[in-house]
């Protein structure tokens, strides 16, 4: 596919050149190139057609080789990525061997740092800013946060600590009064109220020129400076963004690369820290993405002509999730649904319609969620919060402090948790298990099916004995049928049985498949599903793993904290001999992104893996003892 512009080797150099005919040619050919991409890849697509011509802008004015560029999220970054020599790998986005769909500073020394979570950019853009200014070097500092994750509590924390520290530093704020849903918040209201007079810009440039061609003395510029802050609090309602330390400036049209341009230069030139608000359209340019930036946030593989995804959509762990919520709801007025931005992504759309006075979205704030829930909870109702594994990890002190030391009995429905594949290590949620099983009082089932869910949801939102958790992995892909579990015998050891495997969750597949593999080699096996993680291991189950004298335990989470360390901690304390155990988990290191089944082979966690793990140790151990009776 030819673009024209984007096709130029010397783009990066000659951006800065392009006629503003010139610069509306390239946006054009960039958006083409996002929708031919994006719509045989699948990824992120609203959000980066929304910040086309900011990104251009952001380019021209730096270096950003050595000027440091911060997306904050980073889903918004595949034109940065086609502007700094990425254009040829947008084939394989978000792929195994492929380019990750945020930044990633092993990509490129373009990509500033690690990006994936929101509201965190501030935070290290001044970390970063403090350190160019110790060490006596000079570069901008620029980060970009979008109206959604400026939700974020992390945010403020940033903005106050940064506009006190004077440390001159850019924050752009990319308003599209978007969040992946509508955005959510008394900020948002905020945003949409500030309104700086284009003449008060135009005043100040001229105000700057007279004073730069006039060289008047210190005390003349100093009364001018004063002068205009008088009528800019006059005319003008201070932003909340004045208030903690920034100058700001705006808000400006986010399509309109040449006067972002000026902005970002007035910015650079003020050497303090500076907000610049851009006011842009999520989804701009396609107009299936403009009337839905909620559904084409995220997208699957779709139909450009059509804007329909190329896959049926099938059901998920989300949805049964969200319409088991609903019908508890029903007959249970004290329920309550709580997310941190993501109705749609954790199944809650359905709730939020029918029973809206109880649903409550806080924004992208998961630790203010948890701790609202637990005073929910305190006070009589019934919460549930429904939060990404990955994300729940913010609130990991929440749940400590405002819910496990007082036992209050809140219920966390935890989505992605596992392998999560195409999102890459910012997003897979494994170490939830860890940090939930060590927290005292805390209960922690796993769900292999959806009949499954089901029935622990309902549990749960029954069980008073302090806080109740569900992890469940986002699914879909036909894998995950009604009765995927009730059609195996709840299988306990038959006498002579070589190798008992232990699993939960979803990876109860990669265990059932294994004990296939096995099975037609010979090996008898038994496959133990564990429902409770915070569970101690029954002396009948101990009894029998001993019996068996060789176990696998095949989890999707790092192997601190897991189930098979529990596992084999308990055999060692209570001095059971074993022939071996081996254990199977995401091994304490980072997946790259890729399909989730790449995902599992990566880190072996295959049924095909596990199986011939489990064989080589039989077969070690027939060498090593000369027993053939396996
Ligand atoms: C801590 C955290 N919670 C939730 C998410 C999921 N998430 C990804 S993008 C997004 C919305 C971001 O909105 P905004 O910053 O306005 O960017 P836009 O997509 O509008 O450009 C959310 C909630 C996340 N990445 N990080
Ligand atoms: C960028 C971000 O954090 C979200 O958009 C996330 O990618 C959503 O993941 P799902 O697609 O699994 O809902
Ligand atoms: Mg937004």
């Amino acid at each position: 596919m030819r673009y024209g512009l984007l096709d130029r080797d010397d783009l990066p150099s000659m951006l800065g050149s392009l006629t503003k005919e010139q610069l509306d040619e390239l946006c054009g050919e960039i958006r083409q190139f996002l929708l031919d991409h994006v719509s045989q890849t699948g990824g992120h697509l609203a959000s980066n057609l929304g910040v086309v011509e900011l990104t251009i802008a952001l380019h021209r004015c730096f270096d950003t080789s050595r000027d440091r560029l911060l997306f904050d999220v980073g889903h918004q970054c595949y034109t940065h990525k086609i502007l700094t020599g990425r254009k040829d790998a947008f084939g394989q986005l978000r792929q195994f061997g492929g380019i990750s769909g945020f930044l990633k500073p092993s990509e490129s020394i373009h990509d500033a740092c690690i990006t994936g979570h929101a509201s965190s950019s501030i935070s290290v853009a001044q970390g970063m800013a403090h350190a160019r200014t110790l060490l006596g070097e000079d570069y901008s500092v620029v980060a970009v946060i979008g109206d959604g994750a400026l939700s974020g509590g992390m945010a403020y924390e940033a903005l106050n600590s940064a506009g006190a520290s004077k440390e001159p530093l850019i924050v752009v704020l990319n308003d599209n009064n978007m969040s992946i849903d509508k955005n959510v918040g008394a900020m948002s209201r905020h945003l949409q109220h500030l309104r700086v007079q284009p003449e008060y810009i135009r005043m100040k440039q001229d105000v700057k020129q007279v004073l730069d061609r006039s060289r008047v003395g210190e005390r003349a510029a100093n009364w001018i400076s004063r002068s205009k802050r008088a009528v800019k609090s006059m005319v003008l309602q201070c932003s909340m963004f004045e208030q903690m330390g920034f100058t700001y400036l705006g808000p400006v049209d986010g399509h309109d690369v040449l006067a972002i341009c000026d902005l970002l230069q007035i910015a650079k030139d003020m050497k303090k820290p500076v907000l610049i608000h851009v006011k842009t359209k999520k989804g701009k340019g396609y107009s299936y993405a403009e009337q839905q930036p909620n559904k084409y946030h995220g997208v699957s593989k779709f139909n450009i002509a059509t804007g329909q995804p190329l896959k049926k959509a099938v059901t998920n762990f989300s949805t049964e999730f969200g319409k088991e919520l609903v019908r508890l709801a029903k007959t249970n007025p004290k329920i309550c649904a709580i997310t941190a931005a993501m109705p749609s992504g954790t199944g809650l759309g359905t709730f939020s319609q029918l029973y809206p006075q109880r649903f409550f979205d806080v924004g992208i704030a998961e630790e203010h969620a948890v701790a609202m829930t637990a005073g929910m909870a305190k006070q009589g109702l019934r919460p549930v919060c429904a939060l990404y594994s990955t994300f729940l990890q913010r609130a990991y002190d929440q749940l400590i402090h405002d819910v496990a030391i007082d036992h209050v009995p809140i219920v966390l429905g935890i989505d992605r948790a596992g392998i999560v594949g195409e999102d890459g290590a910012t997003h897979n949620g494994v170490f939830d298990v860890g940090f939930l099983r060590q927290i005292p009082g805390m209960t922690l089932l796993a769900p292999s099916s959806y009949a499954e869910l089901r029935g622990m949801l309902r549990s749960a939102v029954q069980h008073t004995d302090g806080p109740i958790a569900l992890r469940y992995p986002r699914g879909g892909e036909g894998a995950y049928t009604e009765d995927h579990w009730q059609g195996q015998a709840a299988v306990c050891l038959r006498e002579g049985t070589d190798v008992a495997l232990v699993s939960y969750g979803i990876m109860i597949n990669e265990a059932l498949q294994a004990a296939e593999l096995l099975e037609a080699h010979g090996v008898s096996t038994a496959v133990y599903k564990i429902n409770i993680l915070t569970a101690a291991f029954s002396d009948e189950f101990l009894r029998q793993v001993s019996q068996c004298g060789r176990v696998a335990v095949i989890e999707d989470v790092m192997h601190a904290g897991g189930v098979g360390q529990a596992l084999a901690e308990t055999l060692a304390l209570q001095q059971i001999q074993m022939n071996w155990i081996r254990l199977f988990h995401t091994d304490s290191s980072f997946a790259p992104q890729g399909a989730v089944r790449q995902i599992y082979e990566y880190y072996h966690l295959d049924g095909n893996a596990v199986a011939k793990t489990c064989l080589e140790a039989i077969q070690h151990e027939k060498e090593e003892t000369g027993r053939s009776s396996i």
